[in-house]
């Protein structure tokens, strides 16, 4: 998402004052006063939103529309742009990607109503709704599956901070306390929210911390931790909010702030969102931004989903389910409970192949109740929404049928859970309703109630009734046509309607004139070619139409807003429901990957192991396995954090393309795939309980953040030396590369030390400095590991192999020269190569080597004595003695 060119030229805008306004400008200026000035203003006028002022230029370059001009403001004409009511989605679409936020302001009365008050009198408006990135429910303002959050960032005068988020799309509301403003940062990465609340003076670090969201400043006041309490309190109606589990200031502080906006953005509509939960610190795996970027979990470092880990391993068939397990891969649990029920409900559907099939072609037609639910509950939902809700819901009765008794009887607890929460029997009302909803609705019902058609007859009898009575009355007039014809006697003659008229009959205009003097015929209308009457007749009927018609559209809303009642009663039966089903479809997703891949369960315990035997990268596997190329060299890794069996940290060598990058980073994405339940690509795993991954990987610039390369890979290892207690797993690729030799390779040398001295934490360490795999000498809980490659008929083959011991040598040269350098250059970097390696004392060797001086194109060999003499001899001119004679001197002479 992008964000409008300068965000803080929205919020410091001003618009004109009220003097002299017309009424009706002075109603658009004081709602534009009350609307947050960040969001362009859209005033309903009849079948348009219109935007004035400086809004009307925005959005008009914004969505490429044209800018006109309406009436004049003390002395100044006003910039206008309008959009139709009837395709306000799609330019609201427009906008909320360009970084806009919209406030919506409806008329909320009849125009006749507001003329009853004066011919001058100005309908009533409000705004009803502030359209913002983080408070989206349409589904063609959502991807499907993503979830989308807000959050709200407090950080207060004692120096504590804590995030709020919500996902308006499913209720759920949360916060965490974070002790540092490194853990507030990786919170933000791994809740990755489309919008970001904070106070005013705050606005620049949330920017930072959250480079994908649209920033939202509140006023300081709005993040007061007493109001907030006060706030939530009244919210979820209760006493104390210990209710719901123990809350700091800083927590209470940014849920009420984000409550608060929430109510604001929703003109007051109850946010319907969950009791608040406090997230206790230490039950995620910690990822840091880096980590998370470079590892490409959730999408690649271009920002793509193809090419991603989610994307390799997601067999979900329902948007709810994939929102369920991206949630799960980017905050890995740290509850060895809950990680062994996840995988539990995954092996029992890689037992039961014929359970996973059949509960995944019925999660097929479950769609996404949970945001069907949450639209119908905040009086945006239509038809659609009902009959989707209904659809689901039958479906999860339909699956639990589908396992039979003895599928359901050896089903583990998490999937005996979500089977209940879909069983109908122990509701009897919620199966009611269903029933109803199904009985009620038309087959296809349509997207809005306003425009009706969508319950089915036999429904309401009233209904039926009104209905009839507009078809009959339909019948009486299409009837009429032949009466009328054989009255006059003009066979053309056409009962037509349209708006303006009504009902009308119309003859060309050659049978006009017939007409005129019947006085049975009303005469409307003359046209070039036709002439137009009514009826007295016609008009009844139009009236008794219109009335049947308007009768009917009543009592459709009627019974939409009665079912919707209902379906507000059951709404926290109908979330569990949609919950259980997210949680079967990543169930058996879970299983149907594994049983893609050929994954593995993972024992996860509170050990310091890391154990893996023939781990793979998922998404290099695939790649390979898509392009048709080799397969994929399975490797094993032993780590033990205690230092006692195994080596604590690992240094990778090998040469340039060996491997290296992808086993290091194998092992991380199985460490988070583990954490986060899912079956893992290897033979056997092993982890002990990761609680922090950290990875400095590849080398990019943060120019954005005025960072060289070299200065963010530095930024990155200091919060890794920092940071990273016992439990963490840190990967770390070539430090060092982007200064000095010397320079380089002393850091790569020292953080090696410090990793192992300090943080103690499991490492791996892949580099190009051999010198540092001497350390393990010094080192008594480091180990080498290289990846092998040979040379084969002059040929250099990477085996991918990781084997215990140091790299023999880096073969970079040969890489460089596969890659294509000039031969010269080649060349001249062997010699180089060969004089450093046999002076084994590169400074001493490097002195006297011209720098920078490449090598001379090696000089034409001089043509030896037998090769000037062949040339001299003309062949021709020779005896074949004299021949013989010369084989025996060109002989003598070589
Ligand atoms: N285990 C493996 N099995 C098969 N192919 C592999 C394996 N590991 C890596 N490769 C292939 O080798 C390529 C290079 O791997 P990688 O980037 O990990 O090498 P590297 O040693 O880190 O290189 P450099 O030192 O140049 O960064 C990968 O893109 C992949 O195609």
């Amino acid at each position: 998402m992008t964000r409008p060119a300068d965000p803080d030229s929205l919020s410091q805008r001003a618009f004109p004052t009220p003097e002299g306004a017309t009424p009706m400008m002075a109603q658009f200026l004081d709602l534009r006063a009350e609307a947050p000035s960040d969001a362009l203003l859209f005033y309903r006028m009849g079948d348009f939103y219109e935007l004035f002022f400086d809004d009307a230029v925005r959005a008009a370059q914004a969505l490429d529309i044209a800018l006109t001009k309406r009436g004049e403001h003390q002395g100044e004409p006003v910039p206008m742009c309008g959009v139709p009511v009837h395709h306000a989605q799609s330019y609201l679409s427009r906008l909320i990607k360009a970084g806009f936020k919209v406030a919506v302001g409806e008329q909320m009365e009849d125009p006749t109503e507001a003329k009853k008050r004066g011919a001058k009198s100005v309908v009533r408006r409000a705004v009803t709704r502030i359209v913002t990135p983080g408070t989206l429910t349409e589904d063609d303002l959502l991807e499907a599956r993503r979830a989308n959050r807000i959050a709200a960032l407090a950080r207060l005068a004692d120096g504590t901070r804590a995030l709020a988020w919500a996902d308006v799309t499913d209720g759920s509301f949360a916060a965490a306390a974070l002790d540092s403003e490194a853990a507030l940062e990786a919170e933000l990465a791994a809740l990755n929210p489309s919008e970001l609340l904070c106070a005013d003076e705050d606005a620049r670090l949330a920017a930072e911390l959250a480079p994908g969201a649209a920033i939202t400043p509140r006023a300081r006041a709005k993040f007061d931790a007493s109001a907030g309490e006060r706030r939530l309190k009244q919210r979820f109606e209760v006493h104390s909010l210990d209710a719901f589990g123990a809350f700091s200031r800083a927590e209470i502080a940014a849920l009420g702030a984000l409550l608060d906006y929430l109510e604001l953005s929703q003109a007051g509509a109850p946010a319907r969102l969950t009791p608040p939960r406090s997230e206790q610190a230490g039950a995620v795996m910690v990822i840091d931004p880096a980590a998370r970027a470079s590892l490409e979990i959730e999408r690649t470092l271009q920002g793509a989903r193809a090419g991603s880990l989610i994307e390799a391993v997601d067999r979900t068939v329902t948007a709810p389910g994939a929102r369920l397990l991206a949630e799960r891969l980017a905050r890995p649990s740290m509850d060895i409970g809950q990680i062994n029920a996840r995988l539990d409900a995954a092996a029992f559907f890689l037992d039961n192949r014929a359970a996973r099939l059949s509960v995944r072609e019925r999660l097929k037609a479950a769609g996404d109740p949970a945001r069907c639910l949450t639209r119908l509950l905040l009086g945006r939902g239509g038809p659609r929404d009902l009959a989707q809700l209904a659809r689901a819901l039958k479906e999860g009765e339909r699956l639990i049928a589908g396992l039979g008794q003895t599928g359901l009887a050896s089903a583990p607890p998490a999937l005996t859970s979500a089977l209940d929460a879909l069983s109908l029997a122990a509701r009897p009302e919620l199966a009611a309703l269903i029933a109803d909803i199904a009985r009620a609705l038309s087959d296809e019902p349509p997207l809005l109630a306003r425009d009706g058609g969508f319950i089915a007859p036999g429904w309401d009898p009233a209904l039926d009734e009104a209905r009839s009575l507009r078809d009959q009355s339909r019948r009486v007039v299409a009837g009429l046509q032949k009466t009328y014809a054989d009255q006059t006697g003009v066979a053309g003659l056409k009962v037509k309607h349209n708006n303006v008229l009504g009902y009308f009959i119309e003859v060309t205009a050659r049978h006009g004139d017939a007409l005129m003097g019947d006085n049975a015929f009303i005469h409307r209308q003359t046209m070039a070619n036709a002439v137009r009457f009514s009826t007295p007749e016609l008009g009844e009927l139009e009236a008794k139409i219109a009335q049947a018609g308007e009768r009917a559209l009543a009592l459709e809303l009627e019974a939409f807003e009665d079912l919707r009642t209902r379906v507000e009663d059951q709404a926290p039966a109908i979330r569990a429901a949609a919950a259980a089903l997210a949680e079967l479809d990543a169930a058996a997703a879970n299983a149907e990957w594994a049983a893609d891949a050929g994954a593995v369960r993972p024992v996860v315990d509170d050990s310091l192991v890391f154990e893996i035997e023939g781990g793979r990268h998922p998404v290099v596997e695939a790649a390979l396995k898509r392009g048709g190329e080799a397969r994929f060299t399975p490797n094993a890794l032993s780590l033990d954090g205690a230092g006692q069996a195994q080596a604590r940290l690992m240094l990778v060598t090998g040469p340039n393309m060996a491997g290296k990058s992808t086993y290091l980073r194998q092992n991380a994405l199985i460490a988070v795939m583990a954490q986060a339940g899912l079956y893992v690509p290897a033979a056997r795993a092993r982890i002990g309980l990761v609680d922090r991954l950290f990875s400095r990987v590849g080398a990019a610039d943060d120019l954005s953040r005025g960072r060289s390369t070299f200065m963010a890979e530095m930024i990155e290892t200091a919060a890794i030396l920092n940071q990273a207690g016992p439990r963490a797993l840190v990967i770390l690729d070539e430090i060092g590369r982007g200064t000095a030799t010397f320079d380089g390779l002393s850091i790569a040398w020292a953080a090696v030390e410090h990793l192992h001295e300090v943080n103690r934490c499991r490492a791996l360490f892949a580099t190009h400095y051999h010198e540092l795999t001497r350390l393990v000498d010094a080192l008594d809980a480091a180990a080498n590991a290289s990846l092998r490659a040979k040379e084969w008929k002059g040929e250099l083959v990477f085996l991918h192999e990781v084997q215990p011991g140091p790299a023999d040598r880096s073969y970079g040269v040969e890489v460089a020269r596969r890659a294509g350098l000039p031969p010269a250059a080649v060349a001249r970097a062997r010699e180089i190569l060969d004089r450093l390696e046999s002076d084994g004392a590169p400074a001493a060797a490097l002195a006297d080597l011209p720098l920078f001086s490449a090598a001379p194109p090696a000089p034409a060999p001089k043509p030896s004595a037998a090769e000037d003499r062949l040339k001299s001899i003309d062949p021709d001119g020779l005896s074949p003695k004299d021949a013989l004679e010369l084989i025996y001197v060109l002989k003598g002479m070589v």
